[in-house]
């Protein structure tokens, strides 16, 4: 991410990221992995087995998309494919690991002992909100909406003031302040223990990564069961309908924390941005229009400015590449949730993508420029043929 004040380039929000890594490619035969202390453990079929129906991963806490696991369940051999599910699961790990560059192998090993760590000695304040439960976490017109799961239906709780930038309300208040306690509860043993945490980025001198404290799996039921429906309707053409990990922390500002936060865009496809509370105010978030790499420092187009009042209990949805910042908290605290969703898929594809991306504010207004200056020259040889065949 990039992130610029005022004057200066825009600054890229830097976080290890999630480790999302393409599928393993299958060729015919047998695919070894290239390990030599283990001869001949880990061995696939060339062959998918059609006919066997594989088990479901998605409930599983899982370093890479449960789809792949479904997929590469049917290449297990015989011996491994009648195994619980847990152990299929980490037998297939252990396979695709080796696919991943040694650094990044390194650094997922790292951060599962620094979680395993936190979680083994951090005592929860909330036990109730570390497992999914909608009915105590979300605004009632949220979960009809979501249960409808219909473009109508979710453009009935919502609004989009501006182009890609959705608003509604989506968390109860009770919840909102069971959540702010947590955090502060995180926070105050992070102090008393010494314990040295990671903050969410480069950004942010304060706040915590709730991934890291033991809500992993429940923000990921929040991308998977909540957002993707609603991405995959409004953020399609940039990986909406294929978001697989997410990234989700709590940003807090005021005295003693944060004041504000620099011009930037997010390591993300689409980001879910949830205020908590409490009272405050300032905190505005400035939007700047979407942009893609090539042209994340290019100007702002008059309607592209907007700016947003955060509401306790309501969320904005916007795009990852949507320029944003936060202005100063001027006075009281504020805390955000800030769930970062990833589309391994997206990334993907967009490497070998050569034309440019229509989710592109310059891009697009690049095109409509050149289009006006084809039809200005078409209009114009045109002019001068009638003029010449009158004379
Ligand atoms: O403070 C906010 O509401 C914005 C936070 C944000 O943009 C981020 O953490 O990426
Ligand atoms: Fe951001």
């Amino acid at each position: 991410m990039y992130h610029h004040h005022k004057n200066g380039s825009l600054e890229r929000r830097a976080q290890a990221s999630n480790g999302d890594i393409a599928t393993t490619n299958a060729t015919n035969g047998t695919v070894g992995a290239s390990n030599s202390n283990s001869n001949s453990i880990t061995r696939l079929l060339g062959n998918p087995r059609i006919d066997h129906m594989p088990d479901n991963y998605e409930d599983l806490p899982l370093d890479f998309n449960p789809l792949v696991f479904t997929s590469l369940e049917r290449h297990l051999p015989s011996h491994i494919l009648t195994l619980s599910r847990d152990l299929k699961a980490h037998y297939m790990s252990n396979i695709l690991l080796r696919y991943l560059p040694h650094s990044e192998r390194v650094r997922m090993q790292k951060q599962k002992e620094y979680r395993l760590k936190i979680i083994l000695n951090y005592p929860p304040l909330h036990k109730e909100i570390y497992t999914m439960l909608s009915e105590n976490f979300f605004a009632p017109s949220f979960l009809r909406a979501i249960k409808d799961n219909t473009e109508a239906s979710f453009r009935s709780i919502m609004a989009e003031p501006s182009r890609g930038i959705y608003t509604f309300e989506i968390f109860q208040p009770h919840f909102c302040e069971m959540l702010i306690s947590e955090v502060d509860h995180f926070e105050r043993w992070v102090h008393e223990t010494k314990f040295r945490i990671m903050r969410p980025n480069t950004m942010n001198q304060y706040g915590a990564v709730l991934d890291d404290f033991g809500l992993e799996s429940m923000l990921d039921k929040l991308m998977n069961d909540f957002i993707r429906p609603i991405a995959r309707v409004f953020f399609s053409e940039i990986g909406g309908s294929t978001l697989d990990s997410h990234h989700g922390f709590a940003v807090e500002y005021g005295a003693n924390r944060d004041v504000e936060l620099g011009f930037h865009v997010d390591d993300a496809e689409v980001t879910l941005n949830i205020c908590l509370g409490t009272q405050f105010s300032g905190g505005e978030l400035f939007f700047r229009g979407v942009r893609c790499d090539e042209h994340v420092n290019t100007e702002t187009q008059s309607g592209e400015v907007f700016d947003y009042p955060h509401v306790p209990g309501h969320a904005v949805l916007h795009s990852g590449r949507h320029r944003h910042g936060a202005r100063p908290t001027i006075s009281g605290n504020r805390i955000n949730l800030i769930l970062w969703c990833r589309s391994s898929a997206f990334r993907e594809i967009k490497k070998y993508q050569r034309e440019f991306p229509s989710w592109c504010g310059e891009c697009r207004r690049k095109k409509k420029e050149r289009e006006r200056i084809a039809v200005a020259a078409t209009k114009a040889e045109l002019l001068k043929r009638e003029l010449k065949s009158a004379s």
